[in-house]
């Protein structure tokens, strides 16, 4: 049986001879060091397209400094990241990179809190203009349906003229993750995206992330457990800039070097 093509959000040349099993991001020998300390040290490994991934670890153990890098913030000693199996984001800045569709949520929301929520997401989709210029200029009804689309799929339609400051913390992260969207990402990084949620908010945003991976490469950083369980596909386990293990959440949980440095007993 072959394989369809994923249904991506936004286009790339490859996608018709791509498989699931593809790797979107390849990690490849990524070391960096700050003062002699060794943040990443040889890390290796890759994201699959269509995948949800959630990158687990102690305090400290390279998880900022990985998104940092794939992002363009941080650029490694040595090491490649190859994106699209042809791309070297280590050679690319950070503007390039999120141009090519590699999307970026930090822990805390960064939502414009005297736009509205329409607004925010319309600075979102049109980035490359002034906040200004962009609520100037008109909408094409494509870009117009986009907002809809992401306003329902983000449960915020009956907020759209609400100021964004106004809404609750889990709103503001989920409009957030709305102003990824409308620029049709094709990767996904989150960092902690449950943190500071309600138990209603965590769950609502894990059925989010079931319904955008496939669509997306998701990457999720997260120390909330009960949140990894109900998303991962696969888990990786970073320690000290290195993998640790990789697997199953059942399968990372159960292995004893996990425990002993991350899980406990
Ligand atoms: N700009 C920097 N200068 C110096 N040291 C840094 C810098 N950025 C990170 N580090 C150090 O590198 C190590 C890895 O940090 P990083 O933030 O990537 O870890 P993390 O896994 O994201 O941790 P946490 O779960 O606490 O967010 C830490 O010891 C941190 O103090």
């Amino acid at each position: 049986m072959t394989e369809q093509p994923l249904p991506y959000t936004r286009a790339l040349a490859t996608d018709r001879y791509r498989r699931q099993r593809d790797p979107i991001l390849q990690l490849d020998g990524i070391s960096v060091s700050f003062d002699g300390f060794q943040a990443l040290n040889n890390l290796s490994f890759e994201i699959g397209v269509g995948e949800l991934r959630c990158v687990i670890g102690p305090n400290g153990a390279g998880k900022t400094t990985l998104m940092d890098v794939i992002t363009g913030k941080t650029r490694p000693d040595r090491g490649r990241v190859l994106y699209d199996q042809s791309v070297d984001l280590t050679q690319m800045d950070p503007v390039a990179i999120a141009r090519r569709g590699i999307g970026r949520k930090f822990q805390k929301p960064t939502v414009f809190d005297a736009l509205t929520v329409a607004e925010n997401l319309e600075v979102a989709q049109k980035g490359d203009k002034s906040v200004w210029a962009c609520l100037r200029a008109r909408l094409n009804s494509e870009q117009r349906d986009r907002i809809d689309e992401t306003l329902a799929l983000l449960r915020l339609g009956a907020e759209r003229n609400r100021l964004a400051g106004a809404l609750s913390h889990g709103q503001k992260q989920f409009l957030e993750i709305g102003m990824l969207l409308v620029q049709q990402p094709h990767v996904l990084l989150l960092d902690e995206p449950a943190a500071g949620m309600s138990d209603a908010e965590t769950a609502w945003t894990a059925e989010l992330f079931r319904e955008l991976a496939g669509r997306h490469s998701m990457m999720v950083v997260e120390h909330d457990m009960g949140f990894v369980e109900s998303i991962a596909d696969r888990v990786t386990v970073l320690h000290q800039g290195q993998v640790l293990a990789e697997g199953s959440l059942a399968q990372v949980q159960a292995d004893e070097r996990v425990i002993n440095v991350y899980l406990g007993r």
